[in-house]
C-alpha cells in the first residue's frame, strides 16, 4: 500500500523524496525509483562468499576456584567464636559443543575463559560454581592438542531422567557429573578418566591468598615472630604471614605423610626420571594429533577444566581434627566440638587448567565432488540436490564445501560434498591450495567432475584425461591412499558442441571407473547418476580411479 501511495499523483511522499535527493537520482517509473537510491553494502558478505574458516588455533582456560573463607562465629556468649567459613566454588570450564547450525570456525574467539568460581563466604555458605564457557563448533571438528590436558567428552543428558542410584552410560548421553568424566581417544572411543590428577599445593602457593575474614592468631613462624617483634604483638590481619602460615601448613602435612609411606626419596627420583621422560616427549612431538573427535550434534568436550574452590576454615578444621591419632577413644563429634586447634587458616581457589589447541574440521559428507575449477561441481550439486550453492562462469568460484542431500525415491539420502576446485600443484599451495581435500577424507565415495568441452575448439583448458590424472595425484599429495576408495567419472557439459567425441576419446582412455556423460545445467543424466553413486555406497559396485588406468599423451 505505501509504495501506491508513494506514487499517486496526489501523495506528498514523492514530493518529499524529490526535496531529499538531487532530481537525477528521483524518477517517476515504478521499477528505478527506489533502486537508484544509492544503498549501502551490508557488512556481513552472503555465506557462499565468504572464505571458510576450518582451522584455528585456541587458547582455552577454566576458571579459577573461588577462595575459601576464613571466618569465626562469635557470640554474647562465645569470645572466641568457631570457625564458619565456607569453601570456595569451582571454577567454570571451557566446553566445545558440536553443533549442526555451524558451519566453520569464523564466530570463534582465539581465547576462551571460563567464569571464577564464587569466594566461600562466612555461616559455612559455599560459593557460586562459575558459569562454564560453551562455545559452539561444526560437526567434524578434530581436536589436536599443541599443550595441555587432554580433553574429556561430557554426556548431555538430564540426570532428572536417571535412577538416583543409576551411574550414567558411557556411550550414552548422559550429563555425567565432573567425577564421571571419560576421555575421549582418537578413535572417538571414551576410556574411564583414572589419571585425572587433583592440583598441588605448588599451584596455588604462587598465587596471593585473597583472604575475606580476620586472620587466625599464627603460631610462631619465623616470619610471625619477626612481626610479632616488630608490633609487639601477633599480627592479625596480615595476609602474607597467612599465606606462609598455610604453606608450612601444607608442607608439614605433606612431609608427614611421605615421611608414613617412607617413599620420600624415591618418590623425588621417580619424579625426576618421569620428568626427563616428559621433556623428551615434548621435543619429540609437540602436538598430538586427533586427541579428540566431536561427530554428532550435541556432544561436548571439555578442554579446559575450573580449578577447585579453596577450603574454608570449618572445612580444615575438620580435616586436621580427623588427621588428630585418636588416642583417647573420643567420638568424632567430640572431637569436632573440641576447639582447642581453631586456627587452621583458609586457602585460595586453585587456577583452572590451561589448553592451546588447534580445531581443524572435517567436513562428513557420504560422496566428495572433486574438479578442476570451472568443471561444473556446484551446479551439479544444485542439480542432484537442493543445495544451492554459487555457480559462476570464473574459476573459483566455490570458496567453501557446499554440502547437499540426496534423496532417492525410497528415502534413502546420502549427503554429498562440493569441494572448491583443484589446480595441478595446488600441494605448492596453488590455487586455493589443497586444504579442502581434509574435507573429502572421510568421504566414502568420490565422483570425479570433468570438464568435457575444457580443451575444444582450441580452448586453453586441460584434456578431461589430464585433469583425472592430475586430480588423482593431488589427493595423493595430500594424503597417501586417499583416492584409493570407490569412484566414478562424471563427464560434465555433453550439451557441448564436440563433447561427445570427447567422451568416446575418454572412455577409450580411462579403464576400470564408470563414466557418466551428464549435463548439469540441463540436469540430464543426472539420475543415471544418482543410481551409480548409490550402488558405491551400498557396496554393490566397488571401482577405483587407478593413475595406471589414466592413458595420457
Ligand atoms: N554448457 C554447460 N555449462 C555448464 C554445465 N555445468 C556447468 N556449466 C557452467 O560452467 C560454469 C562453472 O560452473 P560451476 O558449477 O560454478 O563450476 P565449479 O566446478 O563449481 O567451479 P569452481 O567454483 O571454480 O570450483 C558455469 O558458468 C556453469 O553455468 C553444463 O552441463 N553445460
Amino acid at each position: 500500500m505505501w509504495f501506491r501511495r508513494a506514487l499517486h499523483p496526489h501523495s506528498n511522499l514523492l514530493e518529499k523524496t524529490r526535496c531529499k535527493y538531487p532530481p537525477w537520482m528521483v524518477t517517476s517509473s515504478s521499477s528505478s525509483f527506489y533502486s537508484d537510491l544509492p544503498t549501502k553494502k551490508g557488512k556481513a558478505a552472503p555465506l557462499q562468499e565468504r572464505r571458510m574458516r576450518d582451522r584455528v588455533r585456541i587458547w582455552a582456560k577454566g576458571g579459577e576456584g573461588g577462595n575459601g573463607c576464613w571466618s569465626y562465629r562469635r557470640g554474647r556468649n562465645d569470645r572466641y567464636g568457631k570457625p564458619d567459613g565456607g569453601n570456595g566454588g569451582r571454577g567454570g570450564d571451557v566446553i566445545l559443543e558440536c553443533s549442526a547450525a555451524v558451519w566453520d570456525f569464523s564466530s570463534l574467539q582465539h581465547h576462551l575463559n571460563a567464569k571464577k568460581g564464587g569466594h566461600g563466604v562466612s555461616k559455612n555458605m559455599i560459593g557460586s560454581r562459575g558459569s562454564d564457557k560453551v562455545v559452539q563448533v561444526p560437526v567434524g571438528t578434530v581436536v589436536h592438542l599443541v599443550n595441555g590436558d587432554v580433553p574429556s567428552l561430557v554426556q548431555n543428558i538430564s540426570t532428572k531422567s536417571l535412577h538416583p542410584w543409576e551411574i550414567p552410560d558411557a556411550d550414552g548421553v548422559a550429563e555425567a557429573p565432573h567425577h564421571y568424566d571419560n576421555r575421549v581417544t582418537a578413535s572417538g572411543s571414551l576410556e574411564e578418566d583414572s589419571d585425572y590428577s587433583a592440583p598441588c599445593f605448588n599451584d596455588f602457593v604462587g598465587k596471593s591468598a585473597r583472604l575475606h575474614h580476620k586472620a587466625p592468631k599464627l603460631p610462631a613462624s619465623s616470619e610471625a615472630e619477626s612481626e610479632t617483634c616488630r608490633n609487639g604483638h601477633i599480627p592479625r590481619y596480615g595476609t602474607d604471614n597467612r599465606r606462609v602460615y598455610a604453606k608450612e601448613y601444607y608442607e608439614d602435612k605433606y612431609e608427614m605423610e611421605a615421611e608414613e609411606e617412607g617413599e620420600g626419596e624415591e618418590n623425588e627420583e621417580d619424579e625426576e626420571w618421569e620428568e626427563g621422560e616428559e621433556e623428551e616427549e615434548e621435543e619429540e612431538e609437540e602436538i598430538q594429533y586427533s586427541v579428540a573427535e566431536l561427530t554428532k550434534p550435541r556432544q561436548r568436550l571439555i578442554v579446559a577444566r575450573g580449578g577447585e574452590g579453596g577450603q574454608g576454615n570449618v572445612a580444615l578444621r575438620k580435616e586436621s581434627k580427623y588427621n588428630k591419632p585418636n588416642n583417647g577413644g573420643s567420638t568424632d563429634r567430640e572431637m569436632l566440638d573440641d576447639d582447642d586447634d581453631d586456627s587452621a587458616p583458609s586457602t585460595s581457589g586453585m587456577p583452572g587448567s590451561e589448553a592451546l589447541l588447534i580445531l581443524e574440521l572435517k567436513s562428513i559428507a557420504d560422496v566428495g565432488l572433486v574438479g578442476m575449477p570451472n568443471a561444473g561441481k556446484s551446479t551439479l550439486l544444485g542439480a542432484m540436490s537442493k543445495a544451492k550453492p554459487t555457480v559462476g562462469h570464473y574459476a573459483f568460484t566455490t570458496l567453501r564445501p557446499n554440502i547437499g542431500n540426496l534423496n532417492y525415491d525410497d528415502y534413502f539420502s546420502m549427503t554429498v560434498a562440493d569441494i572448491p576446485g583443484l589446480i595441478k600443484g595446488a600441494h605448492e599451495n596453488r590455487g586455493l591450495g589443497h586444504a579442502f581435500l581434509r574435507h573429502i577424507e572421510r568421504t566414502r565415495v568420490l565422483a570425479y567432475v570433468v570438464d568435457l568441452a575444457a580443451a575444444l575448439d582450441h580452448r586453453k583448458g586441460i584434456a578431461p584425461w589430464e585433469q583425472l590424472r592430475d586430480l588423482v595425484l593431488e589427493l595423493e599429495y595430500h594424503q597417501e591412499g586417499l583416492s584409493d576408495r570407490p569412484s566414478l567419472v562424471v563427464a560434465n557439459k555433453i550439451d557441448e558442441e564436440g563433447a561427445e567425441g570427447v567422451y568416446e576419446e575418454l572412455k577409450s582412455r580411462v579403464q576400470g571407473v564408470p563414466i557418466y556423460p551428464v549435463c548439469a545445467v540441463l540436469e540430464e543424466g543426472v539420475p543415471e547418476l544418482k543410481v551409480g553413486l548409490r550402488r558405491l555406497m551400498d557396496g554393490s559396485e566397488w571401482q577405483k580411479l587407478d593413475i595406471d588406468n589414466i592413458m595420457v599423451d
